[in-house]
């Protein structure tokens, strides 16, 4: 091993993103090698990346998969050490062999373990949104006090940081707005009255990207954006109001920032997530990522819809959470997405309907009472309140 060859922990490294990430490991084995790689439920999948990547650590979150694991890790005589519960995930994600920690847990579940590696000061691959959505100033005080680097992998905010000037301390006198594209998912032409009968599969079916169930299913709801709005802004430092959100069908247009003198800087693509990936592991530099270039001759049209026209605000009613989410005391934030998280689980589990998703964080957004969160231990109080009111929102709706 070289000494600048980085040492990465894959959190989360089963799903789409952990599995981007190490395709992205794979093409370029001289700049990193993998230190830890965790996932809940998936032994089979973890056990053929420890086979491939022959980590020092594989956590694995569920204890009886946790032995299974272990189990064929010693039968192979693999040289991993297989560690088990939540616990362990922020054990590697500050371990002060590891340079870099890739945050691709679903949901508010990865939020103790970024923590951990914004204390332990390491540079954080953000694509778990719903750290930073639930974590908010806390999460980003924790970056800077330890001294840690955070950088974006959502695609959106990939763009924007490529679009931002190097220097952050002028952000603030240059630049006038951010415009978050949206694909509009898989529903953005079906009338607003149809959503009521949609399945998960045609939720799950996004048009341009191949994600894990609970974004695409935020995507098709128009919640994915709302929690990039919100994302945005703590990334960014930026006022909500110097937000926007425009559709463009296509997913070329990853993202841009207008400047105070009307100048858009855009950052483009094909939609293939290990451009973001690559990026974030090699930033400042570039490196190989696998994704494939854009062929102008072939792209016919890029297209753009306002928020305001085609009923998309009857469609996608959930959008303006994100602003009114932010105007609220913080930790209100946290709520929505707990919210969120329930109702999408029961969608998928065919308890509530689709737009009953919205009904439900309504409900626990006017419901849920927050005192400020102080701490971590704060957030994951007003996390688990959220939660059990949405659980009987989603009861009283599936009676
Ligand atoms: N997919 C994409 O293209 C994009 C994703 N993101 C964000 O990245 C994150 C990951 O998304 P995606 O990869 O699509 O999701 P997936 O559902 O495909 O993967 C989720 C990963 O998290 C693990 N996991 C789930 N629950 C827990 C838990 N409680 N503790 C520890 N690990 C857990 C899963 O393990 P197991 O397999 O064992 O269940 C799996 O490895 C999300 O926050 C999403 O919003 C952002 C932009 C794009
Ligand atoms: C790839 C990525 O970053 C996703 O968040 C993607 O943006 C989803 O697309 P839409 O939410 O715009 O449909
Ligand atoms: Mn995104």
């Amino acid at each position: 091993m070289t000494n600048d060859m980085k040492r990465v922990v894959v959190l989360g490294s089963t799903g789409s993103i952990g599995k981007n990430t190490l395709d992205v490991i794979e093409r370029n084995p001289d700049l990193f090698s993998v230190f830890a790689l965790a996932a809940s439920t998936s032994v089979d999948v973890l056990l053929a990346q420890c086979v491939k990547f022959r980590p020092t650590f594989a956590v694995m979150v569920s204890g009886i998969h946790a032995s299974q694991l272990a189990d064929e890790c010693r039968r192979l005589g693999l040289p991993t050490r297989v560690l088990v519960g939540a616990e362990a995930l922020e054990l590697v994600a500050s371990h002060e062999q590891a340079d870099y920690v890739m945050a691709a847990i679903v949901g508010a579940a990865g939020l103790a373990s970024c923590m951990a590696a914004a204390r332990a000061g390491k540079r954080i691959l953000l694509a778990n949104k719903e750290a930073l959505v639930v974590g908010g100033q806390l999460f980003l005080d924790a970056v800077r006090e330890g001294g840690a680097q955070l950088l974006p992998i959502d695609s959106e905010h990939s763009a924007i940081f490529q679009s931002l000037p190097d220097d952050p301390n002028v952000w603030l006198a240059q630049v006038d707005k951010i415009v978050l594209t949206a694909s509009g998912g898989p529903f953005r032409s079906r009338t607003p009255a149809s959503l009521a009968s949609v399945t998960p599969e045609e939720a799950c079916a996004h048009p341009n990207w191949q994600m894990g169930r609970k974004i695409s299913v935020d995507s098709a709801t128009m919640m994915n954006k709302a929690l990039e709005v919100i994302e945005a802004k703590y990334l960014f430092g930026i006022r909500p109001g110097q937000i926007e959100v425009v559709i463009h069908p296509q997913s070329v247009i990853h993202s841009m920032v207008q400047y105070v003198d009307n100048s858009v800087v855009a950052q483009l693509g094909t939609p293939d997530m290990r451009g973001p990936i690559a990026l974030g592991l090699s930033w400042p530099k570039r490196i190989v990522s696998g994704a494939s270039a854009l062929d102008f001759s072939k792209m016919a049209s890029l297209t753009f819809e306002s928020m305001d026209s085609n009923q998309h605000d009857l469609r996608f009613p959930g959008l303006k959470l994100a602003w009114q989410t932010l105007d609220g005391p913080s930790g209100t934030t946290a709520v929505l997405n707990a919210s969120n998280e329930i109702a999408v689980a029961a969608f998928l589990a065919a308890r509530i309907r689709f737009d009953q998703i919205h009904h439900v964080n309504l409900a626990s957004l006017e419901h849920v009472v927050i005192a400020s969160p102080l701490d971590l231990g704060d957030l994951l109080e007003i996390d688990a309140c959220a939660r059990r009111y949405a659980e009987q929102a989603v009861l009283a709706l599936a009676q």
